[in-house]
């Protein structure tokens, strides 16, 4: 398939765009760097041994992706090109709604434009907000506690109605539990922007003495340890879950979580870092993190049975390649304002 990625430049966008070559697929990406770097798309070419079309800009113009769309016949889109940090979108809820939806729509509507049947969407767990683990894909979603989580039900939400209204139209929801890890070459993986958000990054940034303590939020949650739990998946499973979702597509709708069905703890997730590469992680407890829920993990039997996909690779594999790439020479270049 000749398959359009938006977002092919991020972390989680460059990881499906290896999966993709691989698999056999041409691939054009389309990514504003707003949160990423053109030396990505080089790396990937360079895993794969297979090139990438290339457009920087934004997804939100639809004058711009209209010349994409005209100059290339494509079979499917995959969405990943989005704001992702959940407290800036507190702080610049305008920001998140008109670039998140306005993406969305934009893109579904040149799908029908130039009859592209397929379309693939990098939802969240977040859409689950405070229900019981497993979360399973047929729950009612709950609010999320903030403007980024809102964008990707809507985002769902629209997406659904599109479909309904344009028959022909085959839709795959991802919704993603916590990725984390690297590929396996260290050549791409995750790089946040000043302090990171996410407990991995910062991890391995304790680990490389780059910050000096990680803060476990919170160790009083009715949880094994007390601290929170989370479904953590290796990115390349998540990357390979993308291309079992664009192959089996069919008419309509299809919503899977992406996930291992397993919970780990913050706590765990530290002790099983420090085994495996064998490097300390001091931490220190504070209080809990508004917005936090104590534990979310995946019901992932639906993409088992419907597209045959299981995530493959553990914990252990997960530090190990998080770890590999911090140490690579890419992580540093990459990352800005890290200090
Ligand atoms: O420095 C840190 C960072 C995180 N945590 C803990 O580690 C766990 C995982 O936290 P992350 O921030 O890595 O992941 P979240 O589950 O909070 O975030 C996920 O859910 C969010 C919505 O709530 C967004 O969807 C986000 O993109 C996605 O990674 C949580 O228990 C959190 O409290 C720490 O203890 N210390």
């Amino acid at each position: 398939m000749n398959v359009l990625v938006t977002g092919g430049a991020g972390y989680i966008g460059s990881h499906t765009c290896v999966s993709l070559l691989k698999a056999g697929h041409d691939v054009v990406v389309v990514d504003n760097l707003s949160n990423s770097k053109r030396e990505t798309v080089d790396q990937v070419e360079s895993i794969a041994g297979k090139n990438v079309t290339f457009y920087e800009g934004d997804v939100t113009e639809a004058g711009f992706l209209v010349e994409i769309f005209a100059a290339h016949s494509f079979d499917g889109v995959i969405h990943f090109a989005g704001y992702k940090a959940v407290g800036e979108s507190v702080d610049l809820p305008s920001k998140y709604y008109r670039n998140n939806l306005l993406s969305t729509i934009t893109l579904a509507e040149l799908c029908q434009e130039y009859d592209v049947p397929k379309f693939v969407f990098s939802s969240s767990a977040t859409v689950y907000g405070e229900n019981a683990s497993p979360m399973i894909e047929s729950m009612d979603l709950l609010p999320t506690t903030n403007p980024y989580g809102e964008t990707k039900a809507m985002s769902e939400r629209i997406l659904i109605d599109i479909a309904k209204a344009n028959p022909g139209f085959e839709v795959s929801i991802l919704r993603y539990f916590n990725p984390v890890g690297a590929h396996e070459s260290g050549l791409i993986g995750e790089s946040p922007n000043g302090i990171p958000n996410n407990l991995m990054p910062y991890v391995t940034q304790v680990a490389k003495g780059i910050r000096e303590k990680l803060n476990v939020f919170g160790d009083d949650y009715d949880t094994l340890d007390g601290s929170g739990v989370r479904d953590y998946i290796h990115v390349m499973d998540l990357a390979d879950g993308h291309i079992a979702a664009l192959e089996n597509l069919s008419d309509g709708v299809h919503i899977y979580n992406l996930g291992t069905g397993r919970g780990t703890s913050v706590l765990q997730l530290v002790e099983a870092f420090q085994q495996v590469n064998d490097v300390p992680v001091p931490y220190e407890v504070v209080g809990r993190r508004a917005g936090d829920i104590a534990v979310c993990y995946a019901d992932a039997t639906k993409a088992e049975q419907e597209l045959g996909w299981v995530a493959k690779r553990g914990i252990q594999d997960m530090c190990r390649d998080a770890w590999n790439y911090e140490n690579s020479v890419g992580a540093e270049s990459m990352s800005q304002n890290r200090k």
